[in-house]
């Protein structure tokens, strides 16, 4: 049985631990799908390069309020689907032949790995190998809900949709987070008609409650949303797919020709046999760590989705650097910085936000203040003729350091970069409005303005 000083199994974030340093080390990674993971393959870099073709696609429409006639003639689907993937596939390849062929401490296993004790691995290629130290890095999948007869619908994923062969004509998204928000914007701006599904009586819940409420309002206006909607049964027709809904007025039924599943992901631990490992779960599957990525097992470290409380690639990436420099220098470790972890969901309007929403604050008994600033207060925002984006900020009323920062609107998810960067270094507030010049008239004065509005004591 072959013996490695460490294996990595799974190609996202996990594929960046092997560097100059580990160079005399026996290495194994291990990978079930395509090299790079979901971010590269399946997920944020393939999405927000149709968000970008989208916005594109979407700005004429917003053209006539400015003055100008402008209009999107065609979109073509299959040239926009390749010019993207034909941009990233190489890419997936190049990272796995480079570890495959060109790292001689590395070996790569491309199959479903499974635990056999926690120091032994089945590299679901017929081998099994055994290591001193191991890495779990092996993300998560997406969430297929409990819907009568949705397998026989030919329903979509993240993991497929952006690959179809043609536009759809119509396009039912269940779910409302943030994959169904990014999809219902691509698709639309395309101009395919969407129906988007929400349990709940707001879309991006999770959100601060006052953004949440904007997001659902705007998007009223360009979607049909059903709101607090339970999917009973889906059914297969001759043109698509038809669901079954139970909602505030009873039952309804809506139709498309193309379905996609957007109800969340969970951790990949069922695939692994963690549990042979004798590393401890969560209730919802993922690995327990502590604040040096280690599981319950010391030598064996987590990483990202199937550990984080974040499904983020930023945090996948920071959590990866950590246990990088934890199995280098094992006397010395790091902690991961969970402190303000940002996200942003790449729709039209963009939102972005960082830290407590006023919901949170609320829940545990934080003093905080808050200011807004609509878009439509700047100059910048006259220029846009933006009439529905603000920023929301909640302070500690007594030290001015900021708590939480939430914005919806144009470029949300750049004007809020100065907000994490005064979170992260604790910049308060006025110091952060009048320490420093705001370039005139552009869209950081949202934020300028919001910081002055703070009723600080
Ligand atoms: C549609 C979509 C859009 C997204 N957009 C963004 C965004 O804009 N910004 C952002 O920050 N985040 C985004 N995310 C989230 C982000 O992609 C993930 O948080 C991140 O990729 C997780 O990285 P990871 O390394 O933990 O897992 P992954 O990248 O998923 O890597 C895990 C790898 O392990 C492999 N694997 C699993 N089980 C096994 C096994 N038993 N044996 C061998 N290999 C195995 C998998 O095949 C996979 O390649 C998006 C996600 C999706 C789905
Ligand atoms: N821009 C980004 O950073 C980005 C983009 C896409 C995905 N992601 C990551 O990927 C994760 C997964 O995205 P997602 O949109 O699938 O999950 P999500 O957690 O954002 O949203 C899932 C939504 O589905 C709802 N839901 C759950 N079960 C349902 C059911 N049976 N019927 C109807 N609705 C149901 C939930 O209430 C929730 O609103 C996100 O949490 C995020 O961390 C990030």
């Amino acid at each position: 049985m072959r013996h490695f000083d460490l294996v990595i199994i799974g190609t996202g974030s996990g594929n960046s631990i092997p560097n100059d340093a580990t160079s005399d080390w026996q290495i194994a990674i291990l990978e079930k799908g395509t090299f790079g993971g979901t971010c590269l393959n399946v997920g944020c870099i393939p999405t927000k390069m149709f968000v970008h073709t989208a916005d594109q696609a979407a700005a004429p429409a917003n053209a006539k309020k400015l003055g100008v006639d402008a209009h999107t003639d065609a979109v073509h689907w299959p040239e926009i689907r390749d010019r993207i993937f034909n941009r990233i596939d190489p890419i997936a390849e190049g990272g796995r032949n480079w570890r495959a062929n060109e790292n001689a401490n590395v070996t790569v296993y491309e199959g479903t790995a499974k635990f056999v004790d926690d120091h032994t691995i089945d590299t679901g290629t017929g081998e099994t190998i055994t290591a001193d130290r191991v890495v779990i890095a092996a993300g998560s999948r997406p969430t297929v809900p409990d819907i009568a007869d949705l397998d026989t619908t030919g329903f979509h994923t993240s993991d497929t949709i952006m690959r179809l062969d043609e536009l759809p004509e119509s396009l039912i998204i269940v779910g409302s987070g943030f994959i169904a928000s990014e999809f219902a914007h691509v698709f639309s701006s395309f101009g395919v008609r969407v129906t988007m599904i929400a349990r709940s009586n707001l879309l991006l819940r999770h959100e601060d409650t006052e953004i949440a409420e904007r997001f659902t309002q705007v998007a009223k206006a360009k979607w049909d949303v059903r709101l607090q909607r339970k999917t009973t049964r889906a059914e297969k027709t001759a043109t698509g797919v038809k669901l079954h809904l139970e909602g505030p007025d009873g039952e309804e039924t809506v139709e498309a020709t193309h379905l996609l599943v957007a109800v969340g992901r969970q951790p990949n631990t069922d695939l692994l046999d963690v549990t042979k490992a004798g590393v401890e779960l969560h209730a919802d599957g993922r690995i327990k760590v502590d604040e040096f990525q280690r599981t319950s097992r010391s030598h064996i470290f987590a990483l990202g989705d199937i550990s984080s409380d974040y499904q983020l690639k930023h945090v996948a990436n920071h959590e990866a650097r950590v246990v990088q420099h934890n199995l280098l220098h094992p006397d010395d470790p790091i902690k991961s910085d969970h402190r303000f972890v940002p996200a942003a969901v790449f729709s039209n309007p963009q939102i972005a936000s960082v830290g407590l929403t006023e919901e949170q604050a609320k829940r545990q008994g934080i003093r905080y203040v808050t200011a807004s600033q609509a878009y439509a207060s700047i100059a910048y925002g006259w220029a846009m003729e933006d009439t529905t984006g603000f920023a929301k900020l909640l302070a500690d009323p007594a030290t001015g350091q900021l708590l939480g920062a939430h914005i919806i609107g144009p470029q949300a998810s750049t004007v809020i970069q100065p907000l994490i960067q005064a979170m992260s270094f604790g910049l308060d507030a006025r110091s952060m409005a009048r320490g420093q010049y705001w370039i005139h008239p552009a869209m950081p004065e949202l934020v300028e303005n919001a910081l002055l509005n703070l009723p600080l004591d």
